[in-house]
């Protein structure tokens, strides 16, 4: 029986999902288009009633600004918002930047795929040459986490994304769904994606083809195991929500669908 209600949210769109590269832990702000995704879900789900008690975002400016777009868009600024590195998008490592068309000519489309979308596939590590090390590491939002500096991430596959994420979910989340608290959610692709493996039982092989599109909320009815009961709905027009899912799909070939 359908206890709670919870809702994930992959942020907006921002200026690297533009441009086809992969974004990850490097702080991108969100594009024109994805701003008005945000203001949309929020409209989007204030028409439909949804109210909110507490929204938990990562660390990365796109899925708070998401998140202050939504309240404010629902005339709900004031809602609390706890933000934490462990609902971060997956560390790309050494794939940070590059941009997936490219990769697949490179590589092939397969090897993109399971980079992107396999459960147990960790890309290489970021090394200390990389381009974006030093903007990452050196990055004032790091110095007070749950860990020390040097025990974060250096390349995740999407087990090592649940593996981080569900102590957080545990301990942080879940207590405030249980006090009756209507949680949102607003992380990102593979932070969504790891959790949704978790509350849905989806099997290693099957999360493969479960993709997000940027600015949809995602419904989630859950027991008071906080299991999922009912499959997950995606809110708002269903033909433009598998068109955005396709895009994100396509990002991964080698000549990318415009
Ligand atoms: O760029 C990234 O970090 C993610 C999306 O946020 O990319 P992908 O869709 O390839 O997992």
């Amino acid at each position: 029986m359908s206890k709670y209600k919870l809702f994930l949210l992959r942020h907006g769109e921002g200026a690297w999902n533009k441009e086809n590269r992969f974004c990850s832990w490097v702080d991108q702000k969100l594009s024109e288009d994805g701003l008005k995704e945000a203001q949309d879900c929020g409209r989007l789900l204030k028409e439909q009633g949804y109210k909110f008690d507490l929204v938990f975002t990562s660390l990365l400016s796109r899925s708070i600004q998401t998140a202050w777009l939504v309240l404010e868009a629902m005339g709900h600024e004031w809602v609390p918002v706890i933000k934490s590195w462990r609902l971060n998008e997956r560390h790309y490592g050494s794939l940070i930047g590059l941009n997936r068309a490219e990769m697949a000519k490179e590589h092939g489309e397969e090897q993109v795929k399971v980079w992107r979308r396999s459960y147990n596939v960790t890309p290489p590590p970021i090394e200390e040459s990389h381009p974006y090390f030093l903007e990452i590491y050196n990055d004032r939002r790091y110095t007070s986490c749950d860990v020390p500096k040097e025990n974060l991430p250096r390349a995740e596959s999407l087990k090592e994304v649940l593996d981080r994420l569900l102590p957080y979910w545990d301990s942080t989340v879940v207590p405030e769904i249980k006090q009756g608290r209507t949680v949102l959610i607003s992380a990102h692709g593979n932070s969504c994606r790891a959790l949704l493996k978790h509350l849905e039982g989806i099997s290693d092989k099957d999360i493969a083809s479960v993709t997000l599109p940027t600015g949809i909320p995602v419904l989630l009815e859950l027991d008071e195991n906080l299991k999922a009961v009912k499959p997950r709905q995606l809110l708002g027009d269903q033909v433009k929500i598998q068109a955005a899912i396709k895009k994100v799909e396509d990002q991964g070939k080698a000549i990318p669908s415009t």
